[in-house]
């Protein structure tokens, strides 16, 4: 039952709740379906608990606001370490020295981004030993992101073909696929299942493989590390921190900093290959401004209007993490003139906000024209909200813009990307999961002159 003057929503089953009302392969659809029948802030069961589900960005800003009628959310763990992105993060989050450490460690340098850079840019030149080749750049993306992530983590950037990064790239993978798949939601609803040799087992497996990894540079950090003088993330010293933690912190960095920044990546060329036009403009645009230049920094962004307008679009579009993380109650809150206990699941829909209408000059379509104002001056909606918002805004955010920006625009000034044209019509429906991926493409690569 529902709590009194709790947001309303449909009928709920015993023990199955609302499960049967949602696709869990992918229930975007039908999250926009109760979001039109009972309004931007409704209801769901899923197994016995109930969670409250936030739409668009009045609503978004209300709950997201600190101090005020939701005064702070914090993520929930679904049991054991399978589905939460960043527990030990979020418990620590504001009180850790780790957490300093972190986001010391995370103002990475335009110098550091930019040689992961140079390997992406080394691995695809090549692939393209000669004119035109058609590579898959699925891997390759992980690759630079997980890159940066290692340098942020373990002090070290690795060759693409070192054990090391494949092996914790392939367990992220793993690992994000097993929780993006419909077993999470079981999992995190039924407690009970937990136990049962179902597939997200396969999960806990590639974890044992990334922390057996990450104990091994622990204990090499420890032979080498001077106190006082931290080299990167795992050299941090708090004693509130136990070594357990750190290794998980550790991995749930790579894992957060890595699946999303890729598939970002893989959005963007995707569509920049398929508007040509678009992406020509860019090409214009960063030739000009970096004429005589060898390298672009991150300042550049300023000069780079149509630029940052287009890799703003993408993220839009690619609406990376669509569900953000799941958020809690701390206590007792209204929202929305609703009464919300302590303890309720907060699911916020950020594809919501990412594509209302009212919002944006064209929810619908990719259109760089939504971050353009009429004089052609970048400029960034309310409704822009990728990286969730409010105290609990993506730790990463910093980082991410700063690799988004100077990967595009380096690779973007070498290279021009094509559709092969024995492909056929581009998918451009990702496959759904706590982050969205799109399904794998190739594509045709070229020098610029
Ligand atoms: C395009 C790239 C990225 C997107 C779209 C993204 C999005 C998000 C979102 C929506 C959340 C949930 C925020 C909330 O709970 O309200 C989040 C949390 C988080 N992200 Fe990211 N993220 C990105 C890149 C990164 C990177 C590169 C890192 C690591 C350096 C990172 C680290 C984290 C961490 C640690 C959290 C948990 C923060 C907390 O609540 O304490 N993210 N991210």
């Amino acid at each position: 039952r529902r709590p009194k003057n709790f947001p309303p929503g449909p009928p709920v089953l015993p023990i199955l709740g609302n499960i049967l009302h949602l696709n869990l392969k992918n229930p975007l659809e039908d999250f926009e379906k109760l979001r039109k029948s009972y309004g931007n802030v409704y209801s769901l069961f899923l197994g016995p608990r109930p969670s409250v589900v936030i739409n668009g960005v009045k609503a978004m800003k209300e709950a997201m606001r600190p101090g005020k009628t939701v005064p702070r959310f914090t993520a929930q763990s679904g049991g054991k370490r399978f589905c939460t992105l960043c527990n030990i993060v979020l418990e620590h989050r504001r009180k850790s020295a780790v957490l300093q450490m972190f986001l010391q460690w995370k103002q990475l340098t335009d110098c550091d981004v930019l040689c992961s850079c140079t390997m992406l840019f080394c691995a695809i030149v090549s692939n393209i030993s000669f004119t035109g080749k058609t590579l898959t750049p699925q891997i390759m993306f992980h690759n630079v992101a997980s890159n940066i992530m290692c340098q942020v983590v373990f002090g070290t950037r690795y060759e693409y073909d070192d054990e090391f990064i494949t092996t914790i790239v392939q367990s992220a993978i793993e690992i994000t696929k097993a929780a993006n798949g419909p077993w999470t939601t079981l999992y995190s609803s039924f407690p009970w299942i937990r136990k049962l040799p179902l597939p997200f087992n396969k999960s806990f497996k590639a974890v044992k493989r990334c922390s057996d990894l990450v104990l091994q540079s622990l204990n090499e950090h420890k032979k080498t590390r001077v106190p006082g003088e931290p080299r990167d993330f795992l050299d941090s010293e708090d004693s509130t921190f136990s070594e357990d933690k750190l290794i998980f912190t550790a991995i749930d960095l790579m894992i957060a900093g890595t699946d999303t920044t890729s598939n970002t990546l893989l959005t963007a060329f995707l569509y920049l290959i398929n508007h040509p036009h678009i992406q020509e403009r860019c090409q214009q645009e960063i030739d000009r401004v970096l004429e005589g230049k060898d390298q672009v920094c991150f300042d550049d962004r300023h000069q780079m209007p149509y630029v940052q307008a287009v890799i703003h679009e993408v993220q839009r579009i690619a609406n990376t993490v669509p569900l953000s993380v799941f958020h809690c109650t701390t206590k007792d809150t209204e929202l929305a003139g609703y009464s919300i206990p302590k303890g309720t699941r907060i699911i916020q829909n950020l594809t919501t906000v990412l594509k209302e209408e009212g919002q944006w000059k064209y929810p619908h379509e990719f259109n760089p024209g939504n971050f353009l104002n009429d004089q052609g001056e970048f400029v960034k909606p309310d409704a822009f909200m990728p990286f969730s918002a409010g105290p609990r805004v993506c730790l990463g955010e910093g980082l991410a813009r700063m690799e988004l920006f100077l990967i595009m625009v380096t690779l973007l000034r070498k290279f021009k990307f094509i559709w092969p044209e024995d492909t056929g019509e581009p998918d451009y429906t990702p496959v759904f999961g706590i982050t969205m991926t799109p399904k794998p493409y190739p594509m045709k690569v070229q020098h610029r002159l």
